[in-house]
């Protein structure tokens, strides 16, 4: 394959989830979410944005998936938000809730563009928190539930699940750093919160299995970064690999190995975090055989030995790479090499999926109407080129889902952080096309990087 080029049948997406885009959070039956309550909370998301319109999706789906249409892409990765269709989180279902998933997924197919359906991007039903959220065991057994109810219902037009969204996001800043609903700072919680959130996945995916008649592919999406030490010293480097043990080695390894990493284990032990031995079967169920990979990057953490902090004794520290409006270094190398590391070590011959990969930068309507965007048309160009060389290296990449469709609610930067390639314009819902959106469609129509 001559660089930059695809292979056929390679599926090219963008991908949203729910409470970013869908706004109506108290239409048609929808129950409360922690994100409702967090971005409600003062001082928890910038300048007291919430979700609450966000980009009127809810209403506005049929001209979203004109766009996308027009854009050429093949798939479309969107997430369910599980308070529309369980309200209180178990129990009574809400059947306007799923009417709109199905609208959704019809108005797609009917455009031939295949749906990818996330089954948890971070909106936890409020009445499941209250009961003890992730940190609770019991959660996992209602997301089972949820998933289940919803592959009776949808599996005939759902080629694509994804039981989990970056379990390492929901379990370290949900409830470590409390950056993110519902906003704990309670290393344990945390630990217990990630094994029930891998929990929830293996017992999804027995569902799945088990649900006889499956027609699709199942699997779950981790943010993945290569980790690096900011200098030589061989005390950076152990710190490099204490967080590349939190952050890939912690998920990776349960779910293609069936053991937590015992370095790590052992690190969290020394700091009296004494981590329950897991119950051998599900550890077993964590590990059963999925369809794909769902990969997350968008780039990589630079650490440094940090001994006055407390939990990992390493601190991230600054790169000298160029950036995005986030602070995060544009490093495309780094999802080359991720890719192989990945299948080297992990994945092997399973097809992966990236999942996500964009940027933000700090985008404006230029006096001719026009959205003139060339960091992230290079953004997305070097990191293309990048999974072109993966493929190229017998890395089995089966798709790429661009984040995102369009600019939406930034979690805890609200609305001020723009990773669209279709620009919002906020107070009025309309949408522009940015240069990134007219590059892209002609990516997808070469199946190949272009100029
Ligand atoms: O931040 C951009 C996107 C976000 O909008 C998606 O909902 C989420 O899936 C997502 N994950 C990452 C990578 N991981 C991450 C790192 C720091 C904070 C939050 C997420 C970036 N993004």
């Amino acid at each position: 394959m001559t660089e930059g080029r695809f292979p056929e049948g390679f599926l090219w997406g963008v991908a949203t989830a729910a409470y970013q885009i869908e706004g109506a959070v108290a239409e048609d039956g929808r129950g409360e979410s922690i994100w409702d309550r967090f971005s409600h909370t003062p001082g928890k998301v910038y300048q007291g944005h919430t979700g609450d319109v966000a980009c009127d999706h809810y209403h506005r789906y049929r001209a979203d998936v004109e766009e996308m249409a027009r854009l050429g892409v093949g798939a479309y990765r969107f997430s369910v938000a599980w308070p529309r269709i369980f309200p209180q989180g178990r129990g009574q279902a809400n059947p306007k809730g799923l009417d709109f998933y199905r609208r959704l997924i019809d108005a797609l197919r009917e455009r031939g563009i295949v749906p990818v359906v996330t089954l948890y991007h971070w909106d936890l039903p409020q009445a499941l928190q209250e009961r003890g959220g992730w940190a609770h065991r019991d959660t996992a057994y209602r997301f089972a539930d949820y998933a289940a109810y919803l592959f009776d219902r949808l599996d005939e037009a759902v080629p694509y699940w994804i039981t989990q969204n970056e379990p390492f996001v929901v379990a370290i800043l949900g409830h470590v750093t409390g950056e993110h609903a519902p906003g704990l700072q309670d290393p344990m919680a945390g630990f217990r919160a990630a094994h029930h959130l891998l929990l929830s996945h293996a017992l999804a995916l027995q569902a799945y299995r088990e649900g006889g008649r499956r027609h699709g592919r199942i699997g779950i999406t981790l943010n993945l970064s290569p980790v690096e030490p900011a200098g030589d010293d061989p005390e950076d480097e152990a710190a490099a690999r204490r967080l590349d043990g939190l952050l890939n080695r912690w998920f990776l390894d349960p779910l293609f190995r069936g053991a937590y990493p015992s370095d790590m284990v052992a690190h969290f032990a020394g700091l009296g975090l004494p981590l329950p031995e897991p119950p051998q079967e599900e550890m077993r169920a964590i590990a059963a055989p999925i369809d794909f990979l769902g990969v997350n990057y968008y780039s990589r953490q630079l650490v440094r030995h940090e001994p006055g902090e407390p939990l990992m004794a390493m601190r991230q520290v600054e790169g000298p790479l160029p950036k995005t409006a986030m602070g995060w270094e544009v490093y495309p190398e780094g999802l080359r090499r991720l890719l192989e590391r990945l299948r080297h070590e992990y994945t092997g011959e399973l097809p992966i999926l990236i999942t996500e990969n964009g940027a933000a930068f700090d985008d404006a309507v230029s006096p001719d109407g026009a959205v003139h965007d060339p960091a992230r048309v290079a953004y997305l160009r070097d990191h293309l080129l990048a999974v072109s060389r993966a493929i190229d290296d017998g890395v089995p990449v089966r798709g790429y889902f661009l984040w995102s469709l369009m600019d939406n609610f930034e979690w805890a930067h609200g609305y001020s952080k723009r990773f669209g390639v279709l620009y919002v314009d906020f107070d009025t819902q309309a949408r522009i096309w940015k240069d990134s959106a007219h590059w892209y469609r002609r990516v997808i129509e070469a199946n190949a990087v272009v100029d």
